[in-house]
């Protein structure tokens, strides 16, 4: 098979049947030996004599494909690739209940499942991920991604996981390398669940960063408590101005662009109006 598959790509008029195929560039060609010697290729673009690139000798392909695996053995790359599932919005938009019910469904048909959840996050229990409607499933609760392989057991990661969850995603700061790592190289499919923006619609950690290299990437919305229309941002009810702001319905709520727009001025005036009053219960207060 791979006599006949590397004449056809290499050259063509051998074929045992004369197919129209496009001229293969040396990238696709060197792309396409890769794929079937599971190696990788470092390309110079001097082909080995005045022959056009395409024509590279099965020898030259054969030598310097060996000699990468025999080197890129260290990092040996899965079988088949894995993917990356991206589920962001406004708190109480569904996403840990959507990342639940992926999973679960993965579970149903047979998949080697575990999910990870930062242990920034301590709203509700800390062994488990809980959506606000109470739904609870067992989780890792970490502080980070990169320690996870060696807690689950390196031999169990790479053979007996095929599913990775991810709750909380905008607190982890290796969410990038983690992912990209998990389904580049090691045919994980990884389902990430995390704020796209904070309270002031900036965005959170890095979860945005995953939009390239994502298979898929749904954006939920909540209900906007003020108007009950679709809700795109989370609002913070308090006065805290840091970015990381543990807290549930006590302090953020959900509101459409109209009521968030609004709602800011509307805090911001009521601040302004809290402190000018308090100066000047300061002020009478130093009088008396
Ligand atoms: N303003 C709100 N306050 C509290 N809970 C809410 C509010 N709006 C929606 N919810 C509930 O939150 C649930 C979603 O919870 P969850 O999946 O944990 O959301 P997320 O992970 O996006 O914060 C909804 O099914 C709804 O019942
Ligand atoms: C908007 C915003 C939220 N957070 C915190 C608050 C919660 O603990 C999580 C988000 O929880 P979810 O309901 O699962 O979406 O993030 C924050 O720290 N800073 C913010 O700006
Ligand atoms: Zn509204």
């Amino acid at each position: 098979m791979f006599g006949v598959s590397m004449r056809t790509l290499i050259s063509p008029s051998l074929a045992p049947f004369s197919l129209h195929l496009p001229k293969p560039s040396l990238f696709s060609t060197a792309l396409r030996f890769s794929s079937l010697t599971n190696s990788t290729f470092a390309i110079n673009n001097k082909s080995p004599t005045n022959s056009p690139p395409s024509a590279i000798s099965t020898r030259k392909l054969k030598t310097k494909a060996t000699a990468i695996t025999s080197s890129s053995s260290s990092h040996p790359l899965s079988s088949s690739p894995g993917e990356i599932h991206v589920v962001v919005g406004p708190m109480f938009s569904g996403k840990t209940t959507t990342l639940l019910r992926r999973i679960l469904a993965e579970k149903e048909i047979g998949k080697q499942i575990a999910i990870i959840k930062s242990n920034k996050d301590t709203r509700y229990c800390t062994e488990s991920i809980v959506t606000h409607d109470g739904e609870k499933f067992p989780c890792w609760s970490l502080p980070d991604l990169s320690s996870f392989k060696e807690r689950f057991g390196f031999d169990d990661y790479e053979n007996r996981l095929d599913v990775i969850g991810i709750d909380e995603a905008q607190f982890f700061g290796d969410l990038y390398e983690f992912c990209r790592e998990a389904a580049d190289k090691e045919g994980k499919t990884v389902i990430v669940a995390g704020l796209d923006g904070d309270f002031k619609r900036r965005r959170f950690g890095s979860v945005l960063d995953l939009i390239p290299i994502a298979d898929t990437v749904t954006k939920l919305t909540s209900r906007c408590e003020v108007c009950g229309k679709r809700a795109l941002f989370t609002m913070r009810k308090t006065e805290e101005k840091e970015t990381e702001l543990i807290g549930g319905a006590e302090v953020y709520m959900p509101v459409c662009r109209s009521h968030y727009v609004c709602g800011q001025s509307v805090l911001e005036t009521a601040r302004a109006v809290l402190d000018s009053s308090s100066n000047k219960h300061d002020v009478v207060a130093s009088l008396l």
